[in-house]
């Protein structure tokens, strides 16, 4: 996998923060990055330090454009970026629901990739879907691989509008993941557990749960959930409720309409 010649990083709050974190982890050469955000916060100026790549140097053409700002900022931030796409430049945007007809109509780029990661980004365990427009050359996919991928496992998707899909499943997931811990942990309380103690057995459930996903890859979720349910048993009488016709799975199905019909109006 190559890595582009030279990279803008524009917004490096919690997810362009994470892509960094990730780009230097996979030896990506920091004097070859560029970051731009006018609120850099204390852990990114040590970064800058300590790595020495450039934080809010003059604008100068990069090869990739890592576009990682909030959506609502897009007009804001593209009326002043111009200066950083050369003529062989790529744009790679992690921006919810913001199309690349969007992205086309305020910066000048042809080459656009949308992509959308995840916070498990953070500790290299994201997983970010991606689109790249049909002007996007096969290097440049493979170098907006090679970004992606540094913090996590990259599924690409060969039409824009399931981005939007993605958004709702993998980008926004790990909120509903949380909340369930929540959820789990209230359920204790209301059980007469301590409300600590019932915290601490929800999160380590979720936590177990997960690396049993993880070093079990050729186990399905639907097996290892069989697992735990011996018949007539207590996670039986439990699921009788959570899988019922009015259980998890429709609220579910109901969550990521929702999501998504809020990445579609984000679009524009
Ligand atoms: N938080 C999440 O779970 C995920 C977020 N996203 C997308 O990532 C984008 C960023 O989200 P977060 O990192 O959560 O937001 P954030 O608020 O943590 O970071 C945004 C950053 O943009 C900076 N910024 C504002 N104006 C700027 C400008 N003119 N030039 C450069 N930087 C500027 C801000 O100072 C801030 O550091 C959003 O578009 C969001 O849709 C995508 C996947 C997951
Ligand atoms: O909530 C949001 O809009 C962003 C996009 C996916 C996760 N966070």
């Amino acid at each position: 996998m190559t890595a582009p010649e030279t990279l803008a990083l524009v917004g490096a709050g919690k997810m362009g923060s994470s892509l960094l974190g990730g780009w230097l982890a996979a030896g990506f050469e920091p004097r070859r990055i560029s970051v731009y955000d006018p609120a850099p916060s204390d852990a990114l100026r040590a970064q800058a330090g300590k790595w020495g790549f450039a934080l809010n140097p003059a604008h100068a053409p990069a090869e990739a454009v890592v576009l990682a700002v909030k959506p609502q900022a897009l007009d804001a931030v593209a009326a002043g970026i111009a200066a950083l796409f050369g003529r062989d430049s790529f744009l790679l945007s992690i921006l919810a629901g913001k199309t690349v007809h969007n992205l086309a109509a305020r910066l000048p780029a042809s080459a656009i990739l949308r992509a959308m990661p995840n916070t498990p980004a953070a500790v290299g365990r994201g997983v970010t879907g991606v689109f790249a427009n049909e002007a996007t050359r096969p290097d440049q996919r493979e170098k907006a691989q090679f970004l992606l991928s540094g913090v996590g496992g990259v599924e690409w998707v060969e039409r824009e509008s399931l981005i939007d899909a993605v958004t709702a499943i993998s980008g926004s997931g790990p909120a509903y993941v949380f909340n369930l811990v929540e959820a789990l942990a209230e359920a204790g309380t209301q059980l007469g557990l301590p409300a600590d103690l019932s915290l601490r057995l929800a999160r380590a459930t979720v936590e177990g749960s997960g690396e049993l996903l993880r070093r079990q890859p050729d186990i399905s979720a639907a097996t290892l959930r069989k697992n735990v349910t011996s018949p007539g048993g207590t996670t039986q009488a439990a699921l009788d409720v959570l899988m019922a016709p009015d259980g998890l799975t429709p609220l579910m199905v109901r969550a990521g309409a929702a999501a998504r019909k809020r990445a579609e109006d984000l679009s524009g």
